[in-house]
């Protein structure tokens, strides 16, 4: 399988302005590839660089060393390659406008792109169908729907672009633990489906083993241990891996 995202050597630095000016290194020299149809699951404590990681390979962040590539070129300018890239959030109200109906939050990246409106309306219709709705819910406003819908309806928007690569930043995290076990197969089955490569983000082991091909463990910046997510039901060989095996367990 070919590589979607290609981060090579990556290094974060970030200058803290209101603290006396100090430099924060939150990715350290990070090399890895996220394949088309591949989960790559990243862990690690709050602080350790998931979200900063996240935000270079959806080209918001421009890395201070190293590269990312996507398809194998230069990343270029993200104005390219709209459409391609894209996120889920752990609160589905980030993405959602209460004040629009969901189906015209679900065809809004297309509306970007300059699909027709008819064109919209029948690939939400779709979208909604794919991730478990009935078409009417294009009709109502997220207020209205239960956490679970509304993150269906949050990932319906995600995907209707076709893009190459999501990204899903503890996008169960804030849901019950019934709806995250809907949610993640739901994960699962688009994927087999769309072919896209996903980058997904989380504090919590068990989730991330679910969804996840390949599990990588950040500590302070570092990639500090990368393996098949099947290599962590058995015995992870980093001690913080183990550590983190241990607090789930
Ligand atoms: N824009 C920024 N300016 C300054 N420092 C930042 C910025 N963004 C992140 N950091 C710092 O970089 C480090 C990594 O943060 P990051 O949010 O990537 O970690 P994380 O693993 O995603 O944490 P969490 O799980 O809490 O979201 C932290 O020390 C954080 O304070």
């Amino acid at each position: 399988m070919s590589a979607v995202i290609t981060l090579d050597k990556v290094g974060v630095t970030f200058r803290r302005r209101l603290i006396g000016g100090d430099v924060v290194e939150a990715v350290r020299d990070v090399s890895v590839e996220i394949a088309e149809g591949e989960t790559l699951g990243l862990v690690g404590e709050s602080g350790s660089g998931k979200t900063t990681l996240g935000r270079v390979c959806l080209g918001l962040l421009q890395p201070t060393t190293g590269e990312m590539r996507m398809q194998g070129e230069a990343f270029g300018r993200l104005r390219q390659r709209r459409g391609q890239l894209s996120v889920v959030l752990q609160h589905p109200e980030w993405a959602l406008n209460p004040r629009l109906r969901c189906g015209a939050s679900v065809g809004e990246p297309l509306r970007v792109l300059g699909a027709p409106a008819g064109d919209r309306q029948t690939a939400v219709a779709r979208m909604l169908d794919q991730v478990g709705l009935s078409a009417d819910f294009a009709e109502r406003y997220p207020g209205q729907l239960s956490g679970g819908q509304r993150q269906r309806v949050a990932i319906a928007r995600a995907l209707i672009t076709e893009p190459r690569f999501i990204l899903f930043d503890e996008a169960v995290s804030a849901l019950d633990v019934s709806v995250q076990t809907q949610v993640l197969n739901l994960i699962r089955d688009l994927q087999a489906d769309h072919g896209f490569a996903a980058l997904f983000i989380s504090h919590d082991l068990a989730a991330t083993r679910y969804v996840s091909d390949r599990i990588a463990v950040m500590l302070k910046g570092e990639i500090v241990e990368a393996a098949p997510a099947e290599d962590f039901y058995g015995t992870p060989s980093h001690p913080y891996s183990r550590a983190l095996m241990e607090a789930v367990a």
